[in-house]
């Protein structure tokens, strides 16, 4: 059976026995961040932070009129997604965020010490396929998804990060990501 986890990376640093509280689901439109996101926050009984709902009304109208996002503005999301983050992690918390370039996600780490990640890999033809499938249900259109593959920067050297196919079924891929959270120990103290 092929091996549901594609890679995973341990922290360095000396660790702690605890394992995280703060994890960041991650991937271009239609990796299924948002749906992994919540169930895994269910299961771990932790708070649920939508990342889209933390962006601004121009962010919405910009991407929904076909536009991508530049860094200048998700500089604000990213920064007010840190902020709740913090605000969270003492009682757990999952966050769904692209966080497609390495500068985004150490913007977020910044806020949280030990903040681990899940890359949900996808293939471009199945983003395509589930944004596309979404329907007007949702503001994202699929005419983005190949700016989203532009700008990502795969995170395959940063300790603190679960590597999995987002194209497994929703069971495997909760099932391996709650049990990496138990083994892996905390980043920093
Ligand atoms: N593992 C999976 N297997 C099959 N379908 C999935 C899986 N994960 C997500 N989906 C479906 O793919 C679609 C996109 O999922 P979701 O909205 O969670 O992605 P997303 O990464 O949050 O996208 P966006 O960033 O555009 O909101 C949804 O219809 C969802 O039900
Ligand atoms: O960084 C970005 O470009 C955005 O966060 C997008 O990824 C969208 O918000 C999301 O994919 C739609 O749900």
């Amino acid at each position: 059976m092929q091996k549901i986890a594609l890679s995973s990376s341990l922290p360095q640093a000396p660790a702690p026995a605890c394992p995280p509280r703060a994890v960041v689901v991650m991937g271009v439109s239609g990796s299924g961040k948002s749906t992994v996101g919540e169930l895994l926050a269910q299961r771990q009984d932790w708070a649920f932070v939508e990342g889209d709902a933390f962006h601004s009304d121009e962010n919405h109208a910009k991407m929904r009129a076909g536009v991508p996002l530049t860094d200048e503005d998700r500089a604000s999301w990213l920064e007010a997604l840190g902020l709740e983050l913090a605000r969270l992690a003492a009682g757990g918390v999952v966050l769904s965020c692209s966080a497609l370039k390495r500068a985004y996600r150490q913007q977020l780490r910044a806020h949280v010490p030990g903040l681990v990640f899940i890359w949900l890999e996808v293939g471009r033809d199945a983003a395509h396929r589930r944004v596309a499938g979404r329907g007007d249900r949702h503001f994202f259109p699929a005419t983005l998804i190949d700016s989203q593959f532009a700008t990502l920067e795969p995170p395959h050297d940063e300790a603190g990060l679960l590597h999995l196919d987002s194209e497994r079924s929703l069971e495997e891929l909760l099932a391996h990501a709650t049990e990496w959270l138990q083994r892996t120990p905390h980043a920093h103290p």
